[in-house]
């Protein structure tokens, strides 16, 4: 929020710039118009005080009684002077007032002009002298003035501008560098104020940041040593989740001043601009060094080069180039840190993650009920609340909310208090705000029914408690419901003890049961299936169809493999080679394989539902729990006395050791998401089978199931949606799965 104050400041200085352009045109403006109303009206000016303005029937009435002595037509008005002794009575003061026309007092009559050919006739019946003048020529004065003066007031304007917006996005074009120097300090806070207090939950991304403050605080101890210092970080995380918060908040703890852009400041319309204000920025920043360069969005610098080859950015890959430079050249030991924001990792170049540039990643996740209780409690801090407020009712109710969204929900409450003329925020404040900020905007898909919740509860505790219990299973280590950035609703995250290179029958069969079990839950507790498993049957539906065809593991085929890879470098699709009947018959055999683990996943369920409700209880009241937790209760222990990240790790069993011990994430290939997007119900789409629903209406009971059922065909699409989002702009169409 405040690098919007910052962004602010930046563009109040360009617009007083602006201001000042602006005011000399208008000036230039004013003076031409005033010049020109004056050369206009010199004529009449001189007696305006007694120059009156009548209705055009009253002229003519005038004209009829032969009062009007000549009437002259100027610029679209009829300019009547009376004869003399003519007497005109004023009525609009407080008082009447009477002129009379007279050699000293000239007094004129106007109207505007009507087009009235009658008029012409009166005039010429009642012998009254009418003239219009010669459309005059204009003043010398206004001539030179509208032929070199304004011309050259605007083009200076013009010129000054362009400078502006040189100055503005240059880093040093020329003359004009000083200015895009000072500019660079704009972004720089000494001190942002700012520290972990005021950052809720987040606790594994604060554990990963002790280390660079305490790297600021200290960059000798860690040089004494050699060891090479870190240079960057990335916070990825949703929007509103608090990255920039957090950024702040690691330059408040170590006390260094912090340097704030936003990758879309780099590009500009200038090229080269982006590549200067980046090289500036660091210049600027190794001034004053130990200091935090926090660049938002970096993902709009950092997309792959690749994906933009066709129609590429020059200037975007510029800049990008530039950074990259700029991360390779300084010296860490200077202590500058570079934290770079984005909510969409995957587009980034792999270049920018290479070791020594962003190679830390910290996971800036959706906070879950305690977190959000948290965020809630730190907004409320300076507000105040009335004795019935109670905010984990409210924490509990913004399921899927951000930080962002849980500030914006007390200011509101704030807000309504202060319309109702009352001196503290009570409950209903704060329902009625969660009503309008969350329930009644386009966030409405975020938030989870408590319905849902369980849903989606006993889906992973079923994929977590299958694996758990069969013995070549891979480790869970996390387990959650709060949502995934990338549009899961709920996943479980397995680690492998080691990369495993080679998977034996067994271990397919295994991933298969445990994919399986996500919708064996649902069906064993909840009586239901949702769409949300499309994603692991299509992924257990994959495995199977690998086992029979490819990696010749089932009985039917032997080892013969029924189709090839067409091209590792395209997307690696495997096609089919085999006749018509072998491949009906490879069908046959991967829904035999599927069927058997899907019982069996129903069995080990059934056979321990009494763990899988406890499981789930708890998963539903803390949201996310880990793996750790889940054995406590599989063993009989307290899961609340798991010490997830403390002490015990070393001496905690080795398979549910969390293998990263805070939440810098290890590459991508090591963790293996069994993730299921479930498709938000989307209440506001237009439905399609709208013709009936009137008939309908009475049954809207009944209604539902109906509806229910249509949903796996529309929600088959969404995950698929949710996953492609990252790339999606990169190019979309290209997007086929599997
Ligand atoms: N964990 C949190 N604790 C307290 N406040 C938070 C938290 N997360 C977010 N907020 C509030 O939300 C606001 C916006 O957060 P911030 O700008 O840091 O989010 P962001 O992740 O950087 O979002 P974006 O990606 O849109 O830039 C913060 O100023 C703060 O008021
Ligand atoms: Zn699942």
């Amino acid at each position: 929020m405040d690098s919007k104050n910052n962004k602010n400041n930046k563009n109040s200085k360009n617009n007083r710039n602006l201001r000042g352009v602006l005011v000399l045109l208008a000036w230039a403006v004013v003076l031409t118009i005033g010049f020109n109303y004056f050369a206009a009206y010199t004529g009449n000016a001189a007696n305006k005080a007694t120059s009156f303005e009548v209705d055009f029937s009253a002229l003519t009435d005038l004209v009829r009684e032969d009062k009007i002595a000549r009437v002259e037509f100027k610029n679209g008005q009829i300019l009547a002077t009376p004869i003399d002794g003519y007497v005109y009575t004023d009525e609009s003061g407080k008082e009447p007032k009477t002129y009379t026309n007279s050699e000293k007092t000239k007094v004129t009559l106007y109207t505007t002009q009507i087009n009235s050919n009658n008029f012409y006739d009166l005039l010429d019946e009642h012998h009254v002298a009418y003239t219009a003048p010669v459309v005059e020529q204009m003043s010398p004065i206004l001539q030179f003035m509208i032929s070199y003066i304004l011309p050259t007031i605007l083009m200076l304007g013009a010129f000054l501008l362009v400078m502006r917006l040189l100055s503005k996005s240059s880093g040093g074009i020329g003359g004009i560098g000083s200015v895009g120097k000072s500019n660079a300090k704009v972004y720089m806070e000494k001190s942002t104020g700012i520290t972990f207090k005021d950052v809720a939950g987040q606790d594994e991304a604060k554990e990963s940041l002790e280390e660079i403050i305490d790297f600021l605080h200290n960059p000798g101890k860690y040089t004494a040593i050699g060891a090479k210092l870190p240079k960057g970080a990335l916070l990825v995380g949703s929007p509103g989740t608090g990255k920039t918060l957090l950024a702040k908040a690691v330059a408040g703890e170590a006390n260094v001043p912090f340097f704030s852009i936003s990758g879309s400041d780099f590009v500009e319309m200038f090229v080269g601009v982006g590549a200067s204000r980046v090289r500036d920025l660091f210049k600027e920043a190794a001034k004053v060094a130990p200091c935090i360069i926090f660049i938002d969005e970096i993902d709009t610098i950092g997309k792959s080069r690749d994906a933009s080859r066709f129609g590429g950015n020059d200037e975007r890959e510029q800049t990008l180039n530039q950074l990259l430079a700029e991360l390779d050249g300084f010296d860490p030991s200077k202590g500058v840190i570079v934290l770079g924001a984005t909510n969409r990792p995957e587009v980034l170049d792999k270049a920018l993650l290479r070791p020594g540039r962003f190679d830390r990643r910290i996971t800036v996740d959706r906070p879950n009920l305690a977190g959000r209780l948290a965020t809630l409690q730190v907004h409320t801090r300076n507000i105040h609340l009335a004795e019935d407020v109670n905010l984990e009712k409210i924490a509990q109710a913004t399921a899927g909310c951000v930080g962002a969204d849980l500030a914006n929900l007390v200011n509101e409450a704030a807000l309504r208090a202060v319309r109702k003329g009352r001196k503290a925020v009570n409950q209903n404040d704060l329902l009625v705000a969660f009503e309008v900020v969350i329930a009644g905007s386009e966030k409405k898909g975020t938030v989870i029914t408590d319905q849902e919740k369980r849903i989606i509860a006993y889906h992973e505790v079923g994929h977590a408690l299958v694996a758990a219990k069969q013995k070549n299973a891979q480790p869970v280590s996390k387990i959650t419901i709060v949502p995934h950035t990338q549009g899961a609703l709920g996943y479980t995250l397995h680690l492998p003890e080691e990369e495993k290179f080679l998977m034996s029958k067994e271990d397919i069969l295994t991933e298969i049961r445990t994919l399986l079990a996500g919708r064996s839950s649902e069906e064993i507790v909840c009586n239901t299936m949702t769409s949300g498993a499309a994603n692991d049957i299509e992924r257990a539906t994959e495995l199977a169809r690998n086992l029979v065809a490819r990696f010749g593991m089932c009985d039917e085929f032997d080892m013969m493999a029924l189709g090839s890879v067409q091209s590792q470098y395209l997307d690696g699709s495997y096609s089919m080679t085999c006749a018509q009947e072998t491949y009906a018959a490879a069908d046959r055999e991967t829904i035999k394989i599927i069927r058997q683990c899907h019982r069996e996943a129903k069995e080990i369920l059934q056979n321990n539902r009494e763990l899988l409700d406890k499981i789930a209880a708890y998963l539903l009241q803390k949201e996310t729990i880990t793996g750790q937790e889940m054995m406590a209760i599989i063993e009989g222990r307290d899961p609340e006395t798991v010490d997830n990240y403390g002490a015990t790790r070393e001496d905690a069993p080795k398979a549910f050791r969390p293998s990263t011990p805070n939440s810098i994430e290890a590459p991508a290939k090591h963790i293996n998401i069994v993730s299921e997007p479930i498709p938000m119900p989307d209440f506001d789409a237009p439905r399609e089978e709208s013709p009936a629903e009137g008939e309908d209406k009475p049954a809207e009971g009944e209604d539902k199931p109906a509806e229910g059922e249509d949903k796996p065909a529309e929600g088959e699409d969404k995950p698929a949606e949710g996953e492609d989002k990252p790339s999606a702009d990169a190019d979309k169409p290209d997007q086929t799965q599997g």
